[in-house]
């Protein structure tokens, strides 16, 4: 304890200090002024004596949602339990809290945050709180403030302590206008959801601190994620979990989306397996910073089909939400990820036929709620 102690003294008298790496505040504005690829410049802060693990100390916000728990699983099995600390402003259920170390942690506080990083000698963020697509647009000024001024802190705490900082993207960040069969990593981004602008600001701005001030940001745009065991948030492709788990209880599902509506989609643990691969890639093999990553692409009803080779009797109807409708129509239908394979060798295990029965099977046998993603 008294060495964590020291360090969080010694961290506030450099944070205070001006010129190198301060923090000021101006009415409500945080005024931070970093060194250009230089971020911890006083050497005060790196005498504090501290044993450091080979291990990198994660934490993870917003790890509640879809995709936190499944992603503490995967790091605590490569780092060990105790170097992974999952976090987020809901109440965790029993099997998550008694997993592994879980914090309160809302992203809106700065300075909770940055305590958090501190007394835990965090040395790698995953930053996962969000609003999704379609409760994003119910509710922009929450959006708003969840997806960009909370990416401002998480951006400020990462610079200021050397973090690796790994921010997941979305299909979402492209728009009509960007071309959507493929869509390239680099083209015209003009996302008309709260959701979509806010992602696009997070890409631009990670890459912004990492030019100017060296963060070492990695950032994936995933597609619509798949998972048996964790609900998702509040998206457009929610209907694609939906339907395994309506035809599983009641052999019926009402599609929100049009049959012909196709989007890119990933089973959960390609996903959580990317992001692994992306933070521990070599830094000389990125040539980006942000990537596409792809595995399918499919329709409802193409999705439908393939879940009926399983289950014949599936009833399904569609019933367009003129919302998720829109969004999705404005979005990639396929992904180009040809720059995530080439440079760190990004590869999918799953395809349609592979996702679907993996899905079922899991939902039909009792008890399958923790299953961890392998990593190669
Ligand atoms: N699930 C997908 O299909 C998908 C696809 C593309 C990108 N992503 C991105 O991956 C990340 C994780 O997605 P998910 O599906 O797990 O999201 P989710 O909506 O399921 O979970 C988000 C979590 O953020 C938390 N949160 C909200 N406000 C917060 C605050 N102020 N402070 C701290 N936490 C807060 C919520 O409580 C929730 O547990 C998000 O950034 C999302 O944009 C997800
Ligand atoms: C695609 C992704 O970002 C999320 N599942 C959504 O639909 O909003």
């Amino acid at each position: 304890m008294p060495i964590v102690r020291n360090l969080s003294r010694a961290a506030s008298q450099v944070l205070q200090r001006p010129g190198c790496g301060c923090q000021a505040s101006i009415g409500s504005v945080r005024c931070i002024s970093f060194s250009p690829r230089k971020v911890t410049s006083d050497a005060s802060f790196h005498s504090v004596s501290f044993s450091e693990t080979d291990h990198p100390r994660v934490l993870i916000t917003g790890g509640l949602g879809q995709l936190g728990v499944g992603l503490a699983q995967l790091l605590r099995k490569r780092f060990g339990k105790n170097n992974v600390i999952l976090s987020d402003i809901r109440k965790p259920p029993d099997n998550v809290f008694y997993s592994g170390p879980f914090i309160y942690s809302d992203i809106l506080d700065y300075k909770n945050l940055r305590e958090i990083v501190v007394n835990n000698r965090i040395t790698w963020l995953f930053h996962y709180s969000a609003l999704l697509s379609a409760v994003g647009e119910a509710n922009v000024p929450l959006a708003r403030a969840v997806n960009i001024t909370g990416l401002h802190n998480i951006l400020d705490i990462a610079a200021e302590h050397s973090l690796r900082l790994f921010v997941p993207s979305t299909i979402g960040a492209f728009g009509p206008t960007s071309p959507r069969n493929p869509t390239p990593d680099l083209c015209v981004q003009r996302p008309r959801t709260i959701y979509g602008v806010s992602k696009v600001h997070a890409e631009l701005m990670g890459e912004y601190y990492h030019y100017r001030y060296g963060l070492d940001f990695r950032c994936l745009r995933y597609p619509g994620i798949i998972s048996a065991d964790s609900q998702p948030g509040g998206g457009t492709t929610d209907y694609a979990v939906q339907i395994f788990h309506d035809a599983m209880k009641s052999g019926k599902f009402q599609c929100n989306l049009k049959p012909d509506t196709r989007l890119p989609m990933m089973y959960i643990d390609d996903c959580l397996r990317a992001t692994l691969e992306i933070m521990e890639a070599p830094t000389d093999s990125l040539s980006m910073r942000t990537y596409n990553i792809s595995a399918m692409s499919f329709t409802p009803e193409e999705l439908v089909q393939e879940v009926r080779k399983h289950i014949p009797e599936l009833q399904v109807n569609y019933n367009m939400d003129a919302v998720r409708q829109a969004i999705a129509d404005s979005w990639p239908m396929n992904f180009d990820d040809s720059n995530a394979r080439k440079d760190w060798g990004w590869k999918h295990d799953y395809d349609l036929p592979e996702l679907v029965s993996t899905m079922l099977n899991l939902l039909g046998s009792v008890g399958t709620t923790t299953r961890v993603a392998q990593v190669n």
